[in-house]
């Protein structure tokens, strides 16, 4: 890319890791232990998605991966290094785009891109090509306000990408919208996916959204947040929504799906 922004991807390795929350004061509860023993290696380039119950910790994970929150036990590490706090080589995706609101859509995509030293110019021209790849363009000068929920979610990816990050982190980010826009997203994000290959860690509660997007499906439970399964997904790439027709797809959705009811 012209900005010479270039910092590939990195393996993530979860190891032994729990996180336990006080219990506020409420009596005759103890400790809540929100995640127990995780150990989970995700491989440089791989979309890893995890998908479970409400409150099995994916969230509480993906953010000790982000460096947002310390885990109580285990250590993580992001190609060998123990993780520290949040850092430029991860990116995260909300629910929510959570934009800056007095901010257009260019000057959100390139805020992340001040702290790496590019030029005003430079930063511009980062955030042109970002929005270009994410399909805003046109769009470029406007307020949040004046976007859709989705288009907001295509601002959101397009700023997590701008600093070129190692890892790409996302917490259901397509869960706020309607279905056909996030069918969209989806066929969006494979593609975007595709031309670098981040290595992408991925929570949502849809199954359908995690066997079209993922290398590997890994499943949590609840009480206390575990992972109970991993299944590979061998579907070819480069993938498209088509593949959802397929009786692998059919087959590997069953198989999730079993999981999370047993
Ligand atoms: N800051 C916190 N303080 C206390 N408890 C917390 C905190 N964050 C999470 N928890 C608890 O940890 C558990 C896991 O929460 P987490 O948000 O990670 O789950 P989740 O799987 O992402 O849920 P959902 O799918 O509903 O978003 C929950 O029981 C939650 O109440």
């Amino acid at each position: 890319m012209g900005t010479g922004l270039r910092h590939g991807t990195a393996h993530v390795e979860i190891s032994g890791v729990g996180r336990t929350f006080a219990s506020r004061g409420r009596r005759g509860q103890g400790d809540h232990v929100a995640l127990a023993d995780v150990s989970l290696s995700i491989r440089r380039s791989e979309f890893l998605v995890i998908v479970g119950p409400s409150g099995c910790g994916k969230t509480t994970l993906l953010r000790m991966v982000a460096g947002l929150t310390k885990a109580t036990t285990g250590t993580i590490t992001i190609g060998g290094r123990p993780i520290e706090g949040p850092g430029p080589d991860r990116s995260m995706v909300f629910q929510q785009a959570a934009l800056l609101p007095w901010l257009s859509v260019t000057d959100n995509v390139a805020f992340g891109l001040r702290m790496q030293g590019l030029s005003v110019k430079e930063r511009t021209a980062r955030a042109a090509e970002l929005i270009e790849l994410v399909g805003l363009q046109g769009f470029d000068q406007h307020l949040p306000r004046e976007l859709s929920g989705g288009m907001q979610q295509r601002v959101g990816l397009a700023r997590a990408l701008a600093v070129d990050p190692k890892i790409l982190l996302m917490d259901e980010p397509f869960g706020a919208l309607d279905e056909i826009t996030r069918r969209q997203l989806q066929g969006e994000l494979l593609r975007i996916w595709a031309a670098d290959q981040k290595t992408s860690l991925f929570v949502t509660h849809s199954v359908e959204e995690a066997v079209l997007l993922a290398d590997r499906v890994v499943i949590m439970g609840t009480n206390p947040g575990r992972i109970v399964a991993e299944i590979a997904v061998g579907l070819p790439r480069p993938r498209t929504k088509d593949v959802t027709q397929t009786a692998e797809f059919q087959e590997l959705r069953n198989e999730v799906w079993r999981w999370l009811e047993s």
